[in-house]
């Protein structure tokens, strides 16, 4: 029997992204018992290069962690397991011995290896990538960013052939880290986005490790996302606690937005914007420039998914206030915007690092259109906002033309605290958005993941049960003002990929 003073189980979930690195502790039905963020720098060494320092990731890690298990505990909680959940494909190489990085990561949107896919793609590689990876050519993914770190740091290639390197994306570094150096994986969520796995065949392809040069003593193994993935070692975080759960953070939001069955969609809202929707066991190749990636593997079997990655959603709400200066804090866009005049028609492109889906333009640069001088701070911020509503409904036409059949986007991430913005995204999509109760969706599923890995659900069908919706958003615009909104926003388009 067990005793009256036993502890509640909880799961610890570490959300390593793009901006911040967060810790949350969950109890079994999904309710937060304990959360700690911390934001980082982005180092952006060139136009177009961004990176992250790889002890900044590590350390922010380790703070948020032991305060969240702390936090947690303090509530009467015993932390049973974790799951990790991460920015996807930013790219780590590190020294197997002194556990040194070799270099900075190269983060996600990064495009200096734009030339490096640009010159596959002229030599006829991007099909035989395409039909492997379910990937297009295009320095968003890990291949190219390996190679521009072995060939730049001096000595590099020499020593990853030897067998002395290792690489991994955010997931792997840190369960190197956690584990001591015990494990070195990565799951198959976060392998699906390297352009060196085989969505399929579920392992690292040797055609492509060839085409990318790429030598295969570097690589982790692959294994499921949930399961004995080893056991954060006492001395990191101050007990030893197993990891039996991880994913890349848009595959876990969309275990967190219990998107389980073929058809069921949702959108995530952070510096990016990915829209995932689930095909089932069916890996589905895109007529439309869309994404086929894994949605996760249990017990050796892999369920996919269609992907459109937006590169700037929320960056471009951080741009208004790092770059601009037009607001002090993100949350200040939502009335700024709403004093702009509504017929001013002023549309902005955030091609900041180029163009993701549908386009695939690494080389595009964003811009404004419709300035007047009537034209000012509220105009721009809400052109800003309305980007982002504009790229996913592109997303949405070539998920469509795909065969999706969604009536509902669900929404999560750190924009979708502005309700104007998803009334918007509702009007220019001609959809329903919905936003669950829990909007924590990304480190949810790891936490998810996690408890699936450790015995606490028996299935991952279990995760529909604890998804709530909170608010739903309704298409609330009339045809003329859509048409004429989406018109100009096509036209700007033509002008930055001209
Ligand atoms: N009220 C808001 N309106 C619009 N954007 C917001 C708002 N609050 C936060 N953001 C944007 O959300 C992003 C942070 O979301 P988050 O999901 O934490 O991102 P990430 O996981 O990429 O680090 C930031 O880019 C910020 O600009
Ligand atoms: O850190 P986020 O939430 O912007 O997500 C980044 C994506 O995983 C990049 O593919």
């Amino acid at each position: 029997m067990l005793s009256r003073s036993r502890k509640a189980p909880a799961i610890l979930a570490i959300d390593q992204g793009t901006t911040s690195s967060r810790a949350m502790v969950f109890d079994l039905q999904g309710q937060v018992a304990a959360l700690a963020q911390e934001e980082f720098n982005q180092i952006y060494p060139r136009p177009g290069w961004v990176e992250h320092d790889p002890e900044v990731i590590w350390a922010t890690v380790l703070s948020t962690a032991r305060k969240a298990i702390k936090a947690g505990e303090a509530k009467g909680y015993e932390i049973t397991c974790l799951g990790v959940t991460n920015q996807r494909e930013t790219t780590l190489v590190w020294d197997r011995q002194t556990g040194e990085p070799v270099h900075n990561a190269i983060v996600w949107q990064d495009r200096r290896t734009g030339e490096a896919c640009a010159k596959l793609e002229a030599d006829g590689a991007a099909a035989m990538v395409a039909g492997k990876t379910g990937l297009v050519l295009d320095p968003y993914f890990s291949a190219t960013k390996i190679g521009w770190i072995l060939d730049s740091v001096p000595g590099a290639r020499k020593k990853a052939e030897a067998g002395k390197l290792a690489f991994g994306t955010v997931e792997s570094f840190l369960i190197w880290r956690l584990t001591k150096g015990k494990r070195h994986i990565t799951d198959a969520t976060n392998a699906s986005r390297t352009s060196l796995y085989d969505l399929e065949a579920q392992g690292w392809d040797s055609e492509l490790l060839r085409l990318f040069n790429i030598p295969r003593a570097i690589l982790p193994e692959v294994v499921d996302c949930a399961g004995d993935l080893g056991v954060a070692d006492k001395s990191v975080l101050g007990k030893a606690i197993p990891i039996t759960g991880s994913a890349g953070d848009q595959q876990a939001a969309a275990i967190g937005q219990a998107c389980l069955s073929p058809g069921e969609m949702k959108s995530t809202y952070g510096t990016g914007a990915f829209m995932i929707l689930n095909t089932g066991g069916t890996r589905v190749t895109s007529q439309n420039r869309l994404l086929a990636t894994t949605a996760w593997r249990l017990e050796g079997k892999s369920a996919f998914a269609l992907e459109g990655s937006v590169l700037s959603a929320g960056a471009t709400i951080q741009w208004l206030r790092d770059g601009l200066g037009l607001i002090s804090k993100a949350s200040e866009v939502e009335a700024l915007a709403a004093s702009a005049d509504p017929d001013a028609p002023v549309y902005l492109v955030p091609a900041f690092t180029g163009l993701g889906a549908p386009h695939w333009k690494p080389e595009a640069r964003g811009l404004i259109t419709g300035l007047t001088r009537g034209a000012g701070r509220a105009e721009i911020a809400r052109a800003a906002l309305e980007s982002t509503a504009f790229q996913t409904h592109d997303l949405l036409t070539a998920m469509r033309a795909d065969g999706a059949q969604t009536l509902t986007l669900k929404v999560d991430g750190g924009m979708v605290a502005n309700a104007a913005f998803l009334q918007r995204l509702a009007d220019i999509c001609d959809l329903e958005v919905v936003r669950p109760v829990n909007t924590e969706t990304t480190a949810w599923g790891a936490a998810f993941l996690a408890g699936l890995g450790a015995g606490h659900f028996a299935s991952i069908t279990e995760a529909a049960s604890l998804w709530k919706a909170d608010q739903r958003f309704a298409p609330a615009a009339d045809t003329g003002w859509r048409t004429r909104h989406l018109a100009g926003w096509a036209d700007a388009l033509r002008r930055t990929t001209m």
